[in-house]
């Protein structure tokens, strides 16, 4: 097992990337900075963090929906953040993601069959339309839907079905890397459990790279391999699901995932007016002067490459 993890290679490299929002009329919004970032082939990495945070932040560059102000984003060693709609359009095909929403991000005018077939359309122009009918039935299969619901619209179906018709869409270019934000967060209760099933085999099967966000740490840990934490905008740890919830190295990993610990207190500052110093200070137990001053570096606790455990705060090790 160890073995294999170490054969994985790199798929998504984030390097030093920060995005900032400026809509005009608020105060600039510093949602990801100086973000870095591997995700590993065939691997499953958990995003967690308070809301604002920057998950989707990072999510939507991932897939090219917003590039970052500064760094890169390789994808297969390709910069990705400095691709236009045109150079990036072959990607597309590689690069896919399930939304929170999924009501919102299935055109409601056009039936589930339509909606499966037309990326098909756009990227498979070999496939008859025969051959597209079937794989659309496959699909719907695939993700527990009779074929029947090819006719339907979206409004006829149930959020659990419709995030199964989003599911479908994602997996049907066979890609190589998804985003799920949020996936089963709009979902009934009852429904999220079979909705991360499915993700779960899907995933198993298709042995694709994934990065999965969620505010929910019990999803996070069922589907992750590693998890990531995000606290304003930083990646604060990171390290295989394991050895986060054994051995969390930061005052905020420890507070998200001890429900025992009760030591996060406060609200989450805002993103416009970020504190100095450590991110998480004003809301830390163990804060110090050094904290209020010094932004922590990320230093790392154990192990190296996939299984790399790393944190940042000035309570891991004697001097930085
Ligand atoms: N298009 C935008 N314009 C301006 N500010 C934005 C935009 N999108 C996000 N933000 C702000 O950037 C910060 C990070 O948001 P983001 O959605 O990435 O965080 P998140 O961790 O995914 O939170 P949530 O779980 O609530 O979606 C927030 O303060 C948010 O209000």
């Amino acid at each position: 097992m160890t073995e294999q993890i170490k054969q994985r290679q790199p798929l998504i490299e984030l390097k030093d990337v920060t995005k900032t929002y400026h809509d005009g009329k608020r105060k600039d919004v510093f949602a990801v900075s100086n973000f870095n970032l591997t995700l590993y082939e065939g691997e499953t990495l958990g995003l967690v963090g308070e809301s604002g945070c920057g998950k989707s932040t990072i999510g939507n560059m991932l897939v090219h929906l917003f590039t970052p102000d500064e760094g890169s984003i390789l994808f297969r060693g390709q910069d990705i953040a400095s691709m236009n709609e045109r150079q990036f359009h072959p990607l597309r095909k590689e690069i896919q993601m399930v939304f929170q929403d999924p009501y919102s991000s299935l055109n409601p005018r056009k039936k589930i069959g339509w909606l499966l077939e037309e990326p098909l359309k756009i990227h498979r122009k070999d496939m008859k339309k025969e051959e597209r009918k079937a794989k659309v039935e496959e699909i719907l299969k695939e993700v527990g839907l009779d074929a029947e619901y090819a006719n339907r619209y979206p409004k006829e179906l149930s959020g659990g079905q419709r995030q199964r018709v989003s599911i479908a869409l994602a997996f049907l270019m066979n890609p190589a890397f998804l985003v799920a934000d949020e996936p089963v967060s709009a979902l009934d209760v009852s429904v999220q459990a079979q909705i991360l099933n499915l993700m779960r085999e899907l995933q198993e099967k298709y042995q694709l790279t994934s990065l999965f966000i969620s505010h929910d740490l019990g999803v996070v840990s069922y589907l992750s391999d590693r998890i990531g934490v995000m606290y304003l905008g930083h990646l604060v740890e990171l390290g295989t699901t394991e050895e986060i919830l054994k051995n969390p190295a930061h005052p905020y990993t420890k507070a998200l995932f001890d429900v025992n610990a009760g030591v996060l207190f406060g609200e989450i500052p805002s993103p416009s007016d970020p504190p100095s110093g450590c991110p998480f200070h004003t809301r830390c137990v163990y804060c110090t002067e050094r904290c209020k001053a010094e932004m922590p570096q990320v230093q790392t606790l154990s192990g190296e490459g996939e299984n790399v455990h790393i944190a940042a705060c000035h309570r891991i090790g004697v001097s930085s």
